[in-house]
């Protein structure tokens, strides 16, 4: 088949790879130039395990363009991958979206099967059928098909392989797209859940609500357990023995980030507000994530009362390991509250970059904890587990290690002559 995909970020990168893979001929477009000009000599724009070495390896089936005319000609499919980021009252903007609606509109001549993969709200897909209507586009040559992504970053590619299912929302009196589908698709082994257009766009909505709330759920008893100075790292491995319950997301830490629980969550919220309704389980989800980075402040701050010019380093600044995002990383959000109170920021990250005048960014991580009054653990990164605890006792000027994705060992810490504030623990 031949696919247009229109967006070279993360999803539309991974998509793009992944069908190349399965054999079709992808043109991937972008507007963004830079992004395309690197793609083009082979180079990926993300750190994304296993991305490069496919991308390579199925290159004769791929092409990186900003001419997206010549690349929706000659496709059959055209597949949307363009961001959907929150507006400030957390609506989703649309306006990627809405504008390669445009574009396309004007530019088909045969029939094509539009594929969202971009997270739309609830009736967004039934609003671009009716949008490619009024720019006057010809009933029979498209279908539009929503096919939300749950792939996750730092395991893209393993997630769009081997995904757990396929969601194809279809329009009403789609009879063909399924077909188109199921040979997009041909060679991943997953079942088909078939749904309208809207039953698509919830799924992905309830997917990330459910998730993001697991999350929040925990970080609560976290603080439960930190008043009765109970493990919440025991209670996870309990509770998640029961498959009612599922062992997954029972992490409790400095909270979610990301590019999508924060903006979908919001979304959600603002959709059903939208429509009169009082969404109070995805309030509370959004507000225990929110001020779970306060509730560390006031762990360092118990500690060390007055960070002003305090050496405070922080390890981690991506969202979560094996991916250099950092958007709404809780990191992120943690530098921001220690400079606000006049500490001295070092950080060090495998990874991702965060350019911030007030933080010096390190590129080893001895040399980020050289005087450090404290360290902070801020992403769960496999290097932070094998770290030399003598040494960094040693560098170190204080001795606190606040660990808020209770990753390392305690026990190991404390022997090391440093103390260890983890949560609810
Ligand atoms: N990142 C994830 O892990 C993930 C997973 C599942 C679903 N999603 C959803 O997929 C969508 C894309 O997310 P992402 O993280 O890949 O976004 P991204 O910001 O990494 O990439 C979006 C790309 O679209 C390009 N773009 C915007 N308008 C364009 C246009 N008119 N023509 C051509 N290119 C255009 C941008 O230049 C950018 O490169 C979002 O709706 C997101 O919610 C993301
Ligand atoms: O037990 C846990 C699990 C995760 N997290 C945090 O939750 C955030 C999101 O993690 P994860 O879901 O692994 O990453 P994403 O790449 O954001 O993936 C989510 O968002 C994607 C975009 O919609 C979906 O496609 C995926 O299915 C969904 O997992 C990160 O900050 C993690 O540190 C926790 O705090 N505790």
């Amino acid at each position: 088949m031949e696919i247009c995909v229109i967006g070279a970020g993360y999803v539309g990168l991974t998509s793009s790879v992944i069908f190349a893979r399965l054999g079709h001929k992808v043109n991937c477009v972008d507007k963004d130039a830079d992004k395309i000009k690197k793609l083009q000599e082979g180079s990926v724009t993300i750190f994304e395990p296993g991305l490069e070495k496919l991308l390579v390896s199925f290159n004769r089936n791929m092409s990186f363009s900003t001419n997206i005319e010549k690349a929706i000609e000659k496709a059959e499919v055209i597949l949307i991958a363009v961001g959907t980021p929150p507006l400030p009252d957390g609506e989703a903007d649309l306006q990627y979206v809405n504008e390669v609606i445009q574009t396309i509109a004007s530019l088909i001549y045969s029939h094509k099967t539009i594929i969202t993969k971009s997270t739309v709200p609830i009736g967004t897909n039934d609003k671009l059928v009716q949008m490619l209507l009024d720019l006057e586009v010809k009933r029979e040559r498209f279908n539009v098909v929503s096919n939300p992504e749950f792939l996750r970053e730092g395991s893209a590619v393993f997630d769009m392989l081997h995904p757990d299912k396929i969601v194809v929302g279809l329009e009403e009196n789609d009879k063909e797209s399924l077909f188109t589908m199921k040979q997009l698709y041909y060679g991943i082994d997953a079942p088909f859940i078939v749904t309208s257009l809207k039953g698509a766009e919830m799924i992905k909505y309830a997917s990330n609500s459910f998730l993001a709330t697991k999350i929040s759920f925990m970080n609560e008893m976290a603080r439960i357990c930190d008043t009765f100075n109970v493990d919440i790292m025991d209670i996870a491995e309990a509770i998640g023995t029961d498959p009612r319950i599922g062992s997954h997301f029972l992490k409790a830490g400095i909270g979610y980030g990301g590019s999508c629980f924060p903006k979908d969550l919001k979304s959600l919220i603002h959709t059903a507000q939208k429509h009169d309704l009082v969404p109070k389980l995805l309030m509370a989800t959004e507000e225990v994530n929110q001020t779970q980075v306060d509730i560390y402040m006031d762990k360092l701050t118990s500690h060390i009362p007055n960070l002003s010019n305090k050496n405070c380093t922080v390890l981690g600044l991506s969202f979560k390991p094996n991916t250099d995002d950092t958007r709404s990383s809780p990191a992120i959000k943690l530098i921001n509250k220690l400079v606000e109170q006049g500490a001295n920021v070092h950080s060090y990250d495998p990874k991702a970059i965060y350019e911030q005048k007030n933080v010096i960014q390190h590129h080893h991580v001895m040399d980020a904890i050289k005087e450090a009054d404290c360290v902070i653990i801020t992403t769960d990164w496999n290097e932070f587990l094998h770290l030399d605890w003598k040494k960094i006792k040693k560098n170190m000027r204080g001795n606190l290690i606040l660990d808020a994705r209770n990753l390392l060992n305690k026990i190991t810490i404390e022997k090391h002559g440093l103390r260890y504030v983890g949560v609810g623990r």
